[in-house]
């Protein structure tokens, strides 16, 4: 009995010596020696344990965009685990309504599949870039490690992981709120605070949809025709070789219902909205960096695509320059190379890059994507930058005709039908006024007022003619301006012809005495030559 304490005395005293022996070891050890030294007592223990990790990095190979793995994994732990894991968070789920709880950073979430027990762990670390990142220094990454015991190697691997991409896909669809994105200014992007990315979202509530969007029903329904064919064509854009991605310009009078449309596109689709500022990316590689950014089933905008940079213009300014600075020399009589009219020094977005954006190289990764300008001067773009392929629908946003009306009408009054309707027709026939204008009429905004149909519609009337009244009077003022200048011109011209007349009468004067006296003048001369001629021969 004492021996036996003796010994388990002994074994404890030599384990305590260990162990300061090791930590006096440990303080004297360079860091690089002491990171070597734990890496080595890592392995060896791995080579005795029976357990196996695989890790599930944040961002894959190419580290540009986040992997699909990843957000599965999240997605699946968010759903399934939740129950199991300690430390949750919480956020706002779909619609902003429900909370969704799910498992917190750092924490350990035991799952059981086909009666093996799987062990997932989530974190963050700090590591240096060693591929191209677009964040000088050090990036946080985080990660996923699932712990198994070896004997389950070919279940996990082959069975429970394609099991967790699939499931945590359909809870990602599930769960998807849809969002709308703008992008943070350039100096935003913090490397060092986690979740400040290139994209800052807010739930998409927009309720515009087709059937409240005020249009002509053809145009309407062709238009839900082309998004729903892309949104099936899957298999065709890959059959014909195509990037699976589609572009619209919207052009029209501001108010003519741009942004509306964009919405009820996103709602029909249930994608995304990417709201693209360009004003606020500094070069073609921001703008690229952007991109890959952006997930699949999304619509990325640049609204008023005229004013955002200056694209246009820039080109025709640059060729007129290019033109005559090549026709000169150098002074060596070598004509001067005309400069790349849209040449990237990385200090802007260039017409270039943005076309790249469109459809480069780049474009084709990350699944289905529409890409939409809005313009109110389609007239203002440069070609290349709208011609079919890169845009491949127009959509004119016009005026609000009859049809437009009706859909106005329903929305706003819930009637089909009204006495005034035909007076309506016909002043729409005539006057141009918005959907947005029209709208405004249709809505009066009075808390003790009941909402009164015939009082909205005369008050309808009463703008159109109003309107009316004043295309009139400026269509008038315009004329009677354009008269006068005619007038004015005509008059002008009167007079310079007649001072020419004038002018010509004297110089007829003028010429006529010359030649009297010139004649005068020759004969003299003649008579004097031929007597100098005579005198002097
Ligand atoms: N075609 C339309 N159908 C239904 N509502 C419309 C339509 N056009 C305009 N509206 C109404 O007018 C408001 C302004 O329209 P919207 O912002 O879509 O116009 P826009 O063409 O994008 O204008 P801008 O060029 O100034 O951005 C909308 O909130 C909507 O209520």
């Amino acid at each position: 009995m004492m021996a036996g304490m003796d010994k388990w005395t002994g074994l404890g005293s030599a384990l305590a010596s260990f162990l300061f022996l090791w930590s006096m070891v440990q303080s004297h050890l360079p860091v690089a020696f002491r990171h070597r030294l734990s890496t080595w007592a890592t392995k060896l223990a791995s080579l005795f344990s029976p357990y196996l990790h695989v890790t599930i990095s944040e961002y894959g190979a190419e580290r540009f965009s986040r992997s699909d793995l990843f957000l599965a994994v999240e997605a699946y732990l968010s759903d399934a685990c939740t129950r199991r894991a300690r430390r949750l968070k919480a956020e706002l789920g779909k619609d902003s309504k429900n909370l969704q709880v799910s498992v917190d950073d750092n924490d350990e979430v035991t799952d059981t599949f086909r009666g093996a027990t799987i062990w997932w762990y989530a974190a963050r670390k700090l590591q240096r870039s060693q591929v191209i990142s677009f964040y000088p220094g050090q990036d946080e990454r985080r990660f996923y490690q699932v712990v198994f015991h070896r004997r389950h190697r070919d279940l996990v691997v082959g069975s429970y992981l394609p099991h967790v991409l699939e499931e945590g896909r359909a809870v990602t669809v599930r769960n998807r709120q849809r969002r709308l994105f703008t992008n943070n200014p350039s100096s935003g992007w913090n490397p060092y605070r986690s979740g400040k990315g290139v994209w800052s979202h807010v739930p998409f509530e927009h309720p515009a949809t087709f059937a409240t969007l005020a249009m002509d029903p053809a145009d309407k329904e062709a238009i839900v025709d082309d998004l729903e064919a892309f949104r099936d064509a899957k298999d065709y854009y890959a059959k014909v070789g195509k990037a699976w991605k589609r572009g619209y310009l919207l052009h029209g009078p501001p108010g003519t219902g741009k942004s509306t449309m964009i919405a009820a596109m996103a709602n029909l689709l249930d994608y995304d909205v990417y709201d693209l500022e360009l004003t606020a990316v500094k070069n073609n590689t921001e703008l690229r960096k952007l991109f890959i950014e952006t997930t699949g089933k999304s619509i990325i905008v640049i609204e008023d695509i005229d004013c955002s940079v200056d694209l246009t213009g820039k080109r025709s300014k640059a060729d007129k320059k290019n033109k005559s600075s090549s026709s000169e020399d150098d002074g060596n009589n070598n004509p001067k190379l005309p400069a790349d009219p849209d040449k990237d020094d990385g200090t802007k977005v260039t017409l270039s890059g943005l076309l790249n954006f469109i459809d480069g190289l780049w474009s084709a990764c990350g699944g289905e994507r529409i890409i939409i300008f809005t313009t109110n001067h389609k007239e203002k773009l440069d070609p290349a930058l709208v011609r079919r392929g890169r845009m491949d629908k127009h959509i004119e946003m016009s005026y609000c005709g009859f049809e437009a009306f009706k859909v106005l009408a329903g929305n706003y009054l819930d009637i089909t039908d009204h006495e005034l309707f035909g007076e309506i027709r016909q002043l729409l026939g005539e006057v141009n006024m918005t959907p947005a204008d029209v709208a405004e009429n249709l809505m009066p905004m009075s808390k003790k007022k009941k909402r009164d149909n015939n009082a909205c519609l005369e008050g309808l009337v009463e703008a159109l003619n109003k309107a009316k009244q004043e295309a009139k009077a400026k269509a008038d003022a315009e004329a009677k301006e354009a008269k006068e200048k005619a007038e004015a011109e005509a008059k002008a011209k009167e007079e310079e012809e007649a001072k020419k007349g004038q002018g010509g009468d004297q110089d007829q004067g003028k010429e006529d005495k010359t030649s009297e006296s010139t004649e005068g003048k020759m004969s003299n001369g003649e008579i004097k030559g031929s007597e100098q001629v005579t005198s002097d021969n």
